[in-house]
């Protein structure tokens, strides 16, 4: 079953807003999690224009002192020495890294690997070296994901921000067609698949239903946006209702 992890992100955006800790970012997890949510997901950046270092530090140290069972926890970010140690501290199941430079608006590119591949085999290593599971933050090119078996990642995660901006487009299924050759190479690569950005209530079951074999969505901005509609515990059980279509 498709894990849905929801990012955590743009709760603490609006937490931000005033000097007060409202909304709560570890209370609003927990009423995920009991709504069904089966991980929590955070993007700390440089800046901490939304999730800060602290979150990241009471997350962990909520997930693991008031629920029996690991929950899936995963970090997302560039790793720079910063990010790296704020892992070693705070020991998520799974860590994503995405090539953000620190003055990005949002995620909008998967990593160029093979430019890269000696700085992330030796990031894979070392977290490897913590037990946690390494996810990398690809675009939809089936030669990429082939890149990220090469580095010893465990799972890619498909950056599903252009199928997003295709889904109501006539070349919607040309794209799609191109992100399941990706997840094919993945899976044949004996990488597990993960999937994020701007997937919402419009587009995640169709994505789903053309690559059935994902691991897990991560999903944070269109939820979010959702639960001041439904309530966080009704959004979970759409984007629920929604991952079951597949
Ligand atoms: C990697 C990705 O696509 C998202 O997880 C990212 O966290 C979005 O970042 P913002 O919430 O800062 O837009
Ligand atoms: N990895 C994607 C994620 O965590 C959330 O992305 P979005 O739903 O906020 O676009």
């Amino acid at each position: 079953m498709t894990v849905l992890s929801i990012n955590l992100n743009k709760v603490a955006l609006l937490r931000n807003q005033r000097d007060i800790d409202y909304p709560s970012v570890t209370g609003m997890a927990k009423i995920a999690l009991a709504a069904g949510a089966g991980g929590i997901t955070v993007h700390p950046r440089p800046d901490q224009r939304h999730t800060r270092k602290s979150d990241v530090y009471e997350l962990s140290k909520m997930l693991r002192e008031e629920y029996g069972a690991p929950i899936e926890f995963n970090i997302e970010g560039n790793p720079t020495e910063e990010f790296m140690q704020l892992v070693a501290d705070t020991k998520p199941e799974q860590v994503t890294l995405v090539p953000d430079d620190p003055d990005q608006n949002t995620s909008d590119h998967g990593w160029d690997i093979r430019t890269n591949k000696d700085r992330l085999k030796e990031i894979v290593d070392r977290l490897h070296a913590q037990n946690a599971r390494v996810s990398v933050f690809i675009d939809h090119d089936p030669d990429v994901a082939l890149a990220a078996a090469e580095i010893g990642a465990d799972r890619v995660e498909l950056y599903t921000g252009p199928y997003y901006e295709c889904f109501f487009r006539d070349d919607r299924e040309q794209v799609l067609s191109l992100y399941k050759s990706t997840a094919i190479a993945a899976r044949d690569s004996g990488l597990g698949v993960n999937a994020g950005h701007d997937l919402n209530l419009d587009n995640l079951a169709h994505f789903l239903q053309a690559i059935p074999w994902t691991d897990e969505v991560s999903i944070g901005h269109a939820l979010t946006a959702d639960a001041l509609i439904y309530g966080m515990d009704g959004a979970i059980k759409a984007y629920l209702a929604e991952i079951a279509k597949k």
